[in-house]
């Protein structure tokens, strides 16, 4: 079923730096935006999540909108990411997930066995599944009005089937761990599953307005390099090349893409080769190091969360010192993980400022 969305008119984009550096073009200013900048950090966020669940306001077109737009209006940031979560993919294959307050998400009945994989559904339409979050995307593109670009995202299929048999966050990630070393097999197919569902909802969220997506492999790290190229690595490049596919058998120009594989410091070569526009880095990769490995790429990154505690004079230094690393081209400013619920909003808006007048500065030759 194609999308219904193709072919709209969006208002004209003002603020194209993040797009402009994705594909390597001259940018006169470093962008700058950060996982999870819609969030617990902010009070207005709060507000929202005082009246409604969290899965509810994912569902709501018009509450994930108002959320996506937050911090928009609050800081200079040079893009927007759409609030959802990377856990609408388990629940639209029929698995029941909730956000436990000061627990986080919590699976109902997660896979034990891989005999437990026929419960799933397997031929999701994406398309009605998942409505909610092309609705949001097409409602938040108009209500940008240009001002800057729209993030899509997804969860890559690792951390998907991480979290369906762990049935929520785990330290060592042991119960999934498992499975690819006992059921190699079922774990090939479940990672297909997912990857044939992701391929798809991407598709659907460029053909709703998404001007860019990033994929989040946040559990890449528990892997180690062995198991990331057999079981990670193949999905992450099949959907690259999938979606830019669909995308132009669809008649829509593709976008660029960016993979965020955090901690797999160890696979660098391979994701600067595996057909996203842009690796996107945690803080424990040295930007020289990252440089020197994946040459042909843009890269994305990669401040301390934790960073953001520190004073703003100090931040203001961090970030100067980030950026000398990088260099000011081909290069996208962001934490190197997610925002925390205790950081404070000024803080934030001292990052991004001082990536933008120091990488102003740099590019002046001052
Ligand atoms: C692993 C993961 C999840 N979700 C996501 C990831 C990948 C990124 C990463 O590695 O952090 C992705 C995600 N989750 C959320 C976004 C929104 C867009 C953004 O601002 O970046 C994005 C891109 C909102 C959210 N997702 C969640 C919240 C907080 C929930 C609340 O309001 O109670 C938000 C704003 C809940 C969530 N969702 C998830 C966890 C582990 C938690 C609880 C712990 C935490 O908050 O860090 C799963």
């Amino acid at each position: 079923m194609a999308a219904p969305y193709t072919g709209q008119a969006f208002p004209p984009l003002k603020n194209d730096l993040l797009l402009r550096a994705a594909a390597g073009e001259k940018t006169e200013r470093v962008p700058v935006w950060a996982m999870r900048q819609a969030g617990r950090y902010l009070p207005e966020f709060h507000e929202v999540r005082s009246k409604h669940d969290f899965f509810e306001v994912c569902q709501t077109p018009e509450l994930a909108c108002e959320i996506t737009l937050q911090p928009i209006r609050r800081l200079d940031l040079d893009a927007a990411i759409i609030f959802s979560d990377i856990l609408v993919i388990p629940q639209a294959v029929g698995m029941k997930v909730e956000m436990v307050p000061g627990k986080g998400p919590t699976f109902d009945d997660p896979l034990k066995t891989p005999d437990d994989m026929k419960n799933l559904k397997k031929d999701v339409n994406v398309y009605e599944t998942l409505n909610y979050v092309f609705e949001a995307i097409t409602l938040t593109r108009h209500k940008l009005e240009g001002k800057v670009p729209l993030i899509g995202f997804s969860g890559a299929p690792w951390t998907l089937m991480a979290y369906m048999i762990e049935g929520g966050g785990s330290n060592t990630f042991s119960k999934a761990k498992k499975w690819l070393y006992v059921h190699p097999e079922e774990s090939h197919q479940l990672l297909q599953l997912l990857t044939d569902i992701i391929v798809q909802y991407l598709v659907g969220q460029v053909q709703a307005g998404a001007q860019i997506l990033q994929l989040f492999e946040s559990h890449a790290g528990c892997l180690g390099p062995g198991n990331f190229s057999k079981f990670a690595l193949p999905c992450i490049k099949q959907i690259s090349k999938r979606v830019k596919e669909e995308l132009s058998v669809r008649g829509t120009k593709p976008v660029p893409m960016i993979i965020f594989a955090k901690d797999a410091h160890f696979a660098l070569e391979e994701l600067g080769e595996s057909g996203y526009e842009v690796v996107a880095l945690d803080w424990t990769v040295k930007p020289k190091h990252a440089r020197r490995l994946a040459p042909n790429v843009t890269l994305q990154g990669n401040l301390d969360p934790c960073a953001l505690y520190a004073s703003e004079e100090e931040i203001s230094k961090m970030t100067k010192e980030m950026l000398k690393n990088f260099g000011t081209q081909k290069y996208i400013a962001n934490l190197g993980h997610g925002m925390y619920p205790d950081h404070n909003p000024d803080h934030l808006a001292a990052f991004i400022n001082s990536v933008h007048r120091h990488s102003e500065q740099m590019n002046q030759g001052l």
